[in-house]
């Protein structure tokens, strides 16, 4: 088991509720509302601006020039990322000006502000532990709802966003996150410090589940 599996295995219902959130099956089933769909992906525009900082704050705590590399790969797929906001926003005539203007909804503001804090507060394992349902929680959803490969989804609804994050470049982004994990806390963690991280690890799944439950109130 890799650092990542021991994680989620220590906070099930934690990872659950974000892997397999209502707004992802719908999503995946093609029923999820556009409103939902749209009000969540102008707030993920705004969430990965502040995961730029997260991973400029990565560089910062960097003791070693390969743990500055992992964070400037780190920011360089962020970035890679918003391509697809941008591309998306644009059919709904929404410019990267547009969104950048709209206000931060609370579960964004909570999520973001919250991994800054454990990256400001603690150390570069806290920062990374934080991070990681985010960007290799995204993989296994991308994959989850693509299970025979991005072809099979023919005119899903979603197919651009699912293609995103199963596809091969973003696949492999999770990788590296995983393995710079594992390798990290070889060597910064202590088992006594293991039940602390699996905290962060739950909180932040948890804060990612109300991320997917802000797209879903919109809808309301
Ligand atoms: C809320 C959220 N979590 C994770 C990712 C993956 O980077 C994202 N784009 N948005």
């Amino acid at each position: 088991m890799d650092v990542f599996d021991r994680l989620k295995a220590a906070t099930p219902a934690d990872w659950r509720s974000y892997i397999d959130h209502d707004f992802v099956r719908q999503m995946g089933a093609g029923t999820l509302p556009q409103t939902a769909f749209r009000t969540y992906l102008v707030q993920d525009y705004l969430f990965l601006i502040q995961f730029a900082r997260v991973y400029a704050l990565a560089t910062y705590k960097s003791r070693t020039l390969a743990d500055m590399k992992a964070a400037q790969a780190g920011l360089a797929a962020i970035f890679d990322e918003m391509d697809l906001h941008v591309r998306l926003c644009d059919r709904w005539g929404l410019s990267p000006e547009d969104i950048e203007a709209a206000p931060e909804h609370q579960a964004t503001i909570a999520y973001t502000r919250f991994v800054l804090d454990c990256g400001a507060a603690g150390d570069l394992l806290d920062l990374h532990v934080a991070l990681a349902p985010c960007v290799i929680g995204y993989a296994e959803i991308g994959r989850n709802l693509a299970p025979n490969g991005i072809d099979a989804l023919g005119d899903h609804p979603y197919r651009e966003w699912i293609a995103e994050y199963a596809g091969d470049a973003y696949q492999a982004v999770a990788a590296n996150a995983r393995h710079h994990l594992d390798d990290l806390a070889a060597r910064a963690m202590t088992e006594r410090r293991f039940d602390e991280l699996a905290t962060l690890f739950g909180k932040a799944s948890r804060l990612e589940a109300d991320f997917w439950q802000m797209g879903l109130d919109a809808n309301r």
